[in-house]
């Protein structure tokens, strides 16, 4: 029985998912390596859920309930102690990753379930060095942790059955949509779809064929309006297989196909132009656009969460 949850690292995604949790009445310890991180991850969360009180999604005394769930311990040890199950989302870097894994197998119960939030680690690559490989499971939560339904589930080879199902369950409990993978494959299928259009996007760009406001109103007022509630194989058979047989063979050769990325990104990148947590990307942002960009997208993303819950309950 899956009582306690501890998330290593507190940042974009540990915060976000720990409220997840915290929400669905689980006790959930956060870890980080700075007090001042936890305080920062703190105050993230209990923003994040009063925005859900503002859009009506949530009441004072659920964020309350909610709050009173977590739990903020700089001792990894301490953190991990009781719990039935752990996400880590420290920082994408291997290294960061196995030394922590090593630590774990040292101090986590024997039943306890360790997942990872990575985002391109084939899960192989993650149990190289520990031993824990038939409890280690990835759980790929999406940005924002707390918003986004997805969770992509990915098994090692000798992640034991009942561990895949219980993570399975536990997913669905805190109100998520889990997909589980069948096999292991590098930037598993929601970054690798992502990845692709993101590639056409930035060689558009590139190319001067639109600007890059105009690229990105190509998919929200087209492709993305339909994506939150069809997906692309559902789309090509409404499409009509014939005619996505033919877009694919007169638009397929003409792609963008190349295995680096993207020229754009590359030279911004070098010039520390980060994105919005640089304060200039393709776009650039005032320090207070960030934060209101944030809160515009969160809301509209409540809004649309409801919306697809309605959809559910009523299908
Ligand atoms: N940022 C995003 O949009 C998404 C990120 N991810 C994945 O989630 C993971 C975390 O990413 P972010 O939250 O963006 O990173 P982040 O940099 O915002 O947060 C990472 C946190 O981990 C802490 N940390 C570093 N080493 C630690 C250790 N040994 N023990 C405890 N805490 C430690 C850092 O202090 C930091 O607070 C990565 O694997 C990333 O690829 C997955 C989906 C989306
Ligand atoms: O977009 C997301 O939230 C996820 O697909 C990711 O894992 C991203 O690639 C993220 O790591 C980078 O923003």
């Amino acid at each position: 029985m899956i009582k306690n949850i501890a998330i290593i690292g507190s940042g974009v995604m540990g915060s976000g998912i720990a409220q997840s949790f915290a929400v669905s009445g689980y006790f959930v310890t956060i870890n980080d390596i700075k007090e001042e991180f936890l305080s920062k991850a703190q105050d993230r969360i209990s923003e994040n859920l009063s925005l859900l009180i503002e859009e009506g999604a949530m009441t004072e005394q659920e964020k309350q309930g909610a709050l009173s769930n977590i739990t903020y311990k700089v001792d990894l040890k301490e953190a991990v102690r009781d719990a039935d199950f752990i996400i880590e989302a420290i920082p994408e870097v291997i290294e960061l990753k196995l030394d922590l894994y090593q630590q774990l197998e040292q101090i986590v119960k024997e039943d306890a379930i360790i997942a990872s939030n990575t985002s391109t680690f084939p899960i192989s690559r993650l149990m190289e060095t520990a031993s824990f490989a038939d409890r280690m499971i990835i759980a790929h939560f999406f940005n924002p942790g707390h918003l986004v339904p997805l969770v992509e589930i990915v098994q090692h080879n000798e992640t034991k059955p009942e561990v895949v199902e219980a993570t399975l369950d536990l997913i669905r409990k805190i109100g998520k949509s889990p997909i589980l993978l069948k096999k292991e494959i590098a930037g598993f299928i929601a970054n690798r779809l992502q990845t692709a259009l993101m590639r056409e996007a930035f060689y558009l760009l590139k190319e001067g064929v639109a600007t890059a406001e105009d690229i990105d109103t190509a998919i929200t007022a087209g492709p993305g309006f339909r994506w939150a509630f069809t997906g692309p194989i559902e789309i090509a058979d409404f499409g009509g297989l014939d005619t996505w047989h033919r877009v694919f063979d007169n638009v397929a050769p003409e792609l963008d196909q190349s295995k680096q990325a993207p020229i754009i990104i590359r030279d911004l990148v070098e010039k520390g132009k980060l994105g919005a947590k640089s304060g200039e990307g393709i776009f650039t942002y005032e320090e207070s656009t960030v934060s209101q960009k944030i809160n515009e997208r969160d809301r509209n993303f409540i809004k649309l969460g409801k919306l697809k819950r309605e959809k559910e309950e009523v299908l």
